[in-house]
């Protein structure tokens, strides 16, 4: 019997890549609903036909609700009968958030909020929050709107946890390779296009995950998290320059351009800072960061002597593991994406030799 056994979780941004990953993972289990929250009637209909086509024995588990993280009576309505929740609905462009930065304040932070203040009132059992590593020191409007929603999950799971029926907290990770808009299905595109692949800065690095090592984090997370927790998952990294590489190697070589740094990109992420790298718990595949559960009354908690304040170093995309292109092409081929596209390719390679 699982954690999910005849339990309704509503997953916000269920119709993204996420939530496609999480209906893989669980349609098929002793769960009773899958309510899948989100604003785009065309994404539902399109996941719902998914499901009735490849799914027809279980699709009836999944209730699709049209709503706005950003209109509290929309999430409101979605949670009677709620016993968990994965909150995946974001804005997560970092260009498009630089330049409509309260776009991003309006659904990662007013949003997130609304979810964990809807979630107490109807005593949902546990809510796990999707950050990112751009929230980790950020530069941008994303990761600030972001870093900005880790604080508010923090803020609720303590009020939450003084009322004894809510467990909120929060997972963190890096580039989940081919979610929807990221760059591997890009430089794909253009290869199959006959055109160049466009790269920012070859020497950038960013650490690479698949949806399927995103789920299992929150699923980690939802297992063996305590109010107020962060989970980060540790992972390997590689520049864009290799990237590039094992992409071309898997698809074909049709040359490079160098299209310079986006808005609001780093050269490098983080995935835990110093000050959280310093009390972190390694729990083998992943590091629990614990919230501070001290309150306002600093006096309560005097300690005797000086009290480092943070690690030598942060965990970075810098510092991690870095693939070379050989691994990097092991790790792209792990995603579906990927798999599917040269399935494709051979198909039609195939047909053109007829
Ligand atoms: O034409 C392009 C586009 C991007 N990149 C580079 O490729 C890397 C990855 O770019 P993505 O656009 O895929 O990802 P970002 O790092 O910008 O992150 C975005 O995509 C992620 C998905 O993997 C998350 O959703 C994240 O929240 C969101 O900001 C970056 O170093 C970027 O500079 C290129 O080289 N060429």
């Amino acid at each position: 019997m699982s954690l999910f056994n005849n339990s309704t979780l509503l997953i916000t941004g269920g119709t993204g890549s996420f939530g496609h990953t999480v209906l893989k993972r669980f349609l098929n289990t002793d769960i009773r609903e899958i309510r899948i929250f989100s604003r785009d009637e065309k994404k539902q209909d399109d996941l719902r036909h998914m499901l009735q086509v490849h799914h027809p024995d279980t699709a009836s588990k999944v209730k699709f609700y049209i709503g706005d993280v950003r209109n509290p009576q929309s999430v409101h309505d979605a949670m009677p009968g709620v016993d968990f929740i994965f909150h995946a609905a974001a804005l997560k462009q970092v260009p498009s958030c630089e330049f409509f930065p309260m776009e991003a304040v309006h659904t990662n932070v007013e949003g997130t909020n609304n979810v964990l203040h809807a979630a107490i009132e109807a005593g949902v059992k546990r809510v796990v929050c999707l950050s990112t590593d751009k929230a980790a020191y950020p530069i941008n409007a994303m990761g600030t709107s972001k870093a900005m929603m880790e604080h508010i999950v923090r803020a609720n799971a303590r009020v939450a946890a003084e009322r004894g029926k809510t467990l909120i907290c929060c997972t963190r990770y890096g580039n989940v390779m081919c979610s929807r808009g990221s760059v591997i299905p890009l430089f794909i595109e253009q290869i199959k296009n006959g055109n160049p692949i466009t790269i920012t800065n070859p020497d950038m690095t960013r650490f690479l995950m698949n949806l399927d090592e995103a789920v299992e984090l929150v699923k980690f997370a939802f297992e063996h998290g305590d109010s107020g927790d962060l989970f980060i998952q540790k992972a390997d990294a590689s520049t864009i320059g290799v990237l590039a590489e094992a992409v071309q190697r898997l698809f074909g070589n049709t040359g490079t351009h160098i299209i310079g740094t986006r808005h609001g990109e780093k050269l490098y992420e983080t995935l835990m800072t110093k000050e959280e790298r310093l009390r972190a718990q390694d729990m083998g595949d992943y590091y629990r960061v614990s919230a501070d559960h001290r309150d306002l009354n600093y006096d309560n908690y005097f300690v005797n002597g000086q009290v480092a304040t943070e690690a030598d170093e942060a965990y970075t995309s810098h510092n991690t593991k870095l693939l070379n292109v050989e691994e990097t092409v092991q790790k792209i081929l792990t995603t579906d994406y990927v798999k599917e596209k040269l399935r494709r390719q051979k198909d039609e390679d195939t047909c053109n030799r007829l």
